[in-house]
């Protein structure tokens, strides 16, 4: 029998030990996309765990993405950066893939920033790019594959979360503001995402397919993570990092592989660290209005 109370347990134990581990109480926590772990590096006083050690974690098995979570202080806030994500490709379930989203919500986060690498559809986005998302297809979602099936967690939030304003645009606005005053707004612009499977990329009838229903950017996380944040309250921010243009035609001889996904990472991460840095910084903490706050 699935007991919620029994599970509410697991993220409480977790949440408990960290805190006895650390002094940090995070405001902010980040999940660092494919190639994108560097963003903990501007986190000073860190304090950090390897995934094996704290209870109740899953494990990070995908090359760039560490496997640790990093406490420290930015500008003035106090944050928790996930260097390395829980893909539901890796086998785990997606609760698990999701579950330090609500540690992260028993530990006193407010707003959560998802970052990740992704394939662009759209033809105005090119490597080294990044989008905002504006906004996510979850395709495992809309055929039943989401973190929130199952019995309702009423202490987490609704039965039935909305998702219409999920990613929050006071945020978008301000990081495009920060993008002009950095001077990369030309490589910056908003987008949908779009979740599949994975582990494979796209074929090229999926590729034509996803460009047609109007998806901007695919990947294979975060629309989980977002959806679990988005029920338990939390303000989202959400930036893909185009690696890669996904292959739409028969002609093409590109093919995309996971090595060139992490260098584009490398290329732009001081772009990508500045933008979320500064971000952090100017963001108010006090001001989380979305729709399922429990
Ligand atoms: O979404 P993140 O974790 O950034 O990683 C993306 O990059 C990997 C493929 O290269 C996939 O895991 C895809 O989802
Ligand atoms: O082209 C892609 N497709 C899916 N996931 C990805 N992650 C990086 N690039 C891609």
């Amino acid at each position: 029998d699935f007991r919620p109370d029994d599970v509410h347990d697991e993220y409480q134990k977790t949440a408990d030990w960290l805190r006895s581990q650390t002094k940090h109480r995070p405001q902010v926590a980040i999940i660092c996309g494919s190639g994108l772990g560097m963003l903990a590096d501007a986190l000073k006083c860190q304090d950090s765990f390897a995934y094996s050690d704290i209870p109740g974690f899953p494990q990070s098995t995908v090359q760039g993405h560490a496997g640790r979570l990093v406490f420290g202080e930015l500008k003035g806030k106090t944050c928790v950066c996930m260097q390395g994500r829980f893909h539901m490709y890796e086998g785990h379930s997606l609760c698990k893939t999701t579950f330090p989203v609500r540690v992260f919500k028993l530990l006193g986060v407010k707003t959560l920033i998802v970052t990740n690498a992704a394939g662009s559809l759209a033809d105005g986005l090119q490597p080294g790019d990044i989008m905002i998302i504006k906004d996510h297809v979850n395709f495992p979602g809309l055929v039943g594959l989401n973190p929130l099936s199952g019995p309702n967690d009423d202490k987490f939030g609704p039965r039935f979360p909305a998702m219409s304003d999920c990613y929050n645009k006071d945020l978008r606005c301000l990081a495009m503001e920060i993008a002009k005053q950095m001077g990369v707004a030309s490589l910056v612009q908003e987008g949908v995402y779009a979740m599949v499977g994975g582990p494979n990329f796209e074929s090229i009838a999926e590729a034509k397919l996803l460009h047609q229903l109007g998806v901007d950017a695919v990947g294979m996380s975060t629309a989980p993570e977002v959806v679990v944040a988005t029920h338990c309250g939390l303000r989202v921010f959400g930036l893909s990092l185009i690696t890669n243009k996904v292959v739409k035609s028969y002609e093409d001889s590109d093919s995309v592989n996971h090595e060139g996904v992490l260098e584009v990472g490398r290329l732009r991460s001081q772009t990508v660290q500045q933008l979320v840095t500064e971000l952090i910084s100017r963001m108010d903490i006090n001001n989380n209005s979305t729709n399922n706050t429990v």
